[in-house]
């Protein structure tokens, strides 16, 4: 039998790619391989728009052609970045997707696409799907809690009379306790902004997929997933199409000999704080004063990834320059209790190392999982994208996190008090919050693993996106 070709296209950063591409494993099966026979994943990847990205992303493709995995690559030929998003990024995105639809189009039939899995951001090329008949799939690189709220946009727009950035009250998202406006994403603060209408014109096109593939899992998110399913984040309680929580969807990476896995090593089980803030969180002086004063008058031992203000023309943070960042005597007065790591940290095996027990974060959702994963309890610093939403429901929500005080009109400032009381209590100071975040934590580690092993939930929920791939294949494959 011809195998089924499954498609899938990223957006063009780093970040949504690494997870679709883990996605595309699962489908393979174990190893890249159990279903290799039934089907064939291939990425389209699109041109990354900034030289810094497209030097990740071709490192990230070398480096999965090279581990023989059986995921393939198809370059798109690249288009011009558009140049009328200013800085909204989640538009820029959006746009620079919508503009490879004809490119995807040609893929899809050069390749016979049996079933085309695209980023939430290229809901335009839901189009491209419909036209040759090929049945198309969402998938969510977030929480089910930002799919919720997203559902919910359009009628919130109507029903909300302001800007969530100004606006001082509760937001109801069916499945969380009532989000106050100031845990709504950044990128839907302003109706009059660019993201905001790209983010609307999502939640309507969320419902025409043939499904939703989330990278969460039941035992995570079962009240928000219930929500979606059942209709009730939009108006006339329209189920959303079949969800597919699939999730943890991982690349949990290997062991590491770098110095700051081997200082851990000789740290005691459970007593390191690590604090490390995704791949464009960095910090100036002021704020890197506030955290190290706020680690050394906790007491605690940690290992802090602190990486500095980007240089001119670039958006990825710089290498820490410990001398301009931290306070004086700072690094001497803490020698042996901590560690400042001023790079790119090896953050997988940092948290799966058994000297950590709590994670300082900015909430991005791929380093939320890698911690639960290791039933590793968060303290959540949320800077930007949709982390302010997530922390809510860390805390709020899932239980698995301690609150932490940012202050969102101050550039996202946590004091160093604030931040020393949080560590404490994270790390064991006998608060009750704490107590309950490091007993979550460790659930959700067990619950996350049985999810994805046979008989689990998401490990079901891959079995029936398979199931639905081979009857739509029945209904269609695209031609040349
Ligand atoms: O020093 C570092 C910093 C990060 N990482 C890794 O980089 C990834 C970061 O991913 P994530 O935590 O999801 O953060 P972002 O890169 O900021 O991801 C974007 O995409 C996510 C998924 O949609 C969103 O949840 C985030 O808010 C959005 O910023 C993780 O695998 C980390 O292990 C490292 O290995 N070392």
């Amino acid at each position: 039998m011809a195998s089924l070709n499954v498609l899938l296209l990223p957006e063009p950063g780093s970040g949504h790619l690494m997870s679709l591409i883990e996605a595309g494993k699962r489908l393979l099966g174990h190893g890249g391989r159990s279903h290799a026979h039934e089907f064939t994943v291939t990425v389209l990847v699109v041109r990354p728009p900034t030289p810094e990205s497209a030097t990740e992303v071709d490192a990230h493709v070398r480096r999965v052609e090279a581990s023989g995995i059986g995921v393939r690559f198809h370059h798109l030929p690249a288009e011009a970045p558009p140049t009328d998003c200013g800085g909204n990024l989640q538009a820029f995105k959006s746009r620079y997707l919508e503009l490879y639809k004809p490119h995807v189009r040609a893929a899809a039939r050069e390749l016979r696409a049996s079933a085309l899995v695209i980023d939430f951001f290229a809901t335009t090329v839901l189009d491209v799907a419909r036209e040759l008949a090929v049945p198309a799939y969402v998938y969510f690189t977030s929480t089910a809690g930002l799919l919720a709220l997203t559902l919910r946009l359009p009628a919130l727009e109507r029903e909300v009379d302001a800007d969530f950035e100004e606006y001082e009250g509760t937001v109801d998202v069916p499945g969380l306790p009532p989000v106050p406006a100031g845990s709504i994403p950044g990128f839907m603060g302003r109706k009059s902004s660019p993201n905001f209408t790209w983010f609307v014109y999502h939640g309507k096109r969320f419902m025409d997929p043939d499904g939703i593939i989330v990278n969460t899992a039941a035992e995570l998110e079962p009240g928000l997933l219930a929500s979606i399913a059942e209709g009730r984040c939009v108006p006339g309680r329209r189920p959303a199409p079949p969800l597919y929580p699939i999730g943890p969807v991982l690349d949990l990476g290997g062991a590491s000999d770098e110095a700051c896995v081997r200082w851990l090593d000789a740290q005691p089980r459970a007593s390191v704080v690590f604090l490390c803030f995704g791949s464009l969180g960095w910090f100036d002086a002021a704020k890197a004063r506030e955290v190290a004063a706020g680690l050394e008058r906790s007491g605690h031992r940690f290992l802090w990834a602190l990486r500095g203000p980007p240089a001119a023309g670039s958006r990825h943070p710089s290498d820490g320059d410990l001398d301009a960042l931290l306070p004086e005597g700072f690094l001497e007065r803490t020698e042996g209790r901590g560690l400042v790591w001023p790079r790119w940290a090896p953050q997988k095996a940092v948290l799966a190392h058994p000297a950590v027990g709590g994670f300082v974060t900015h909430c991005g959702w791929n380093s939320t999982l890698e911690s639960l994963w290791h039933g590793v309890p968060l303290a959540p610093w949320p800077l930007y994208a949709e982390q302010h939403l997530n922390a809510f429901e860390l805390v709020a929500g899932m239980g698995v996190a301690v609150p932490l005080q940012v202050d969102r009109k101050r550039d996202n400032l946590v004091e160093a008090a604030e931040l020393e009381r949080a560590v404490r209590s994270l790390m064991g100071g006998g608060s009750e919050e704490g107590r309950r975040a490091r007993e979550k934590a460790a659930e959700m580690k067990a619950a996350c693993r049985k999810a994805v092993a046979e008989g689990g939930s998401s490990h079901a929920a891959l079995e029936r996106l398979r199931e639905a791939i081979r009857e739509g294949a029945g209904a269609g494959t695209a031609t040349a």
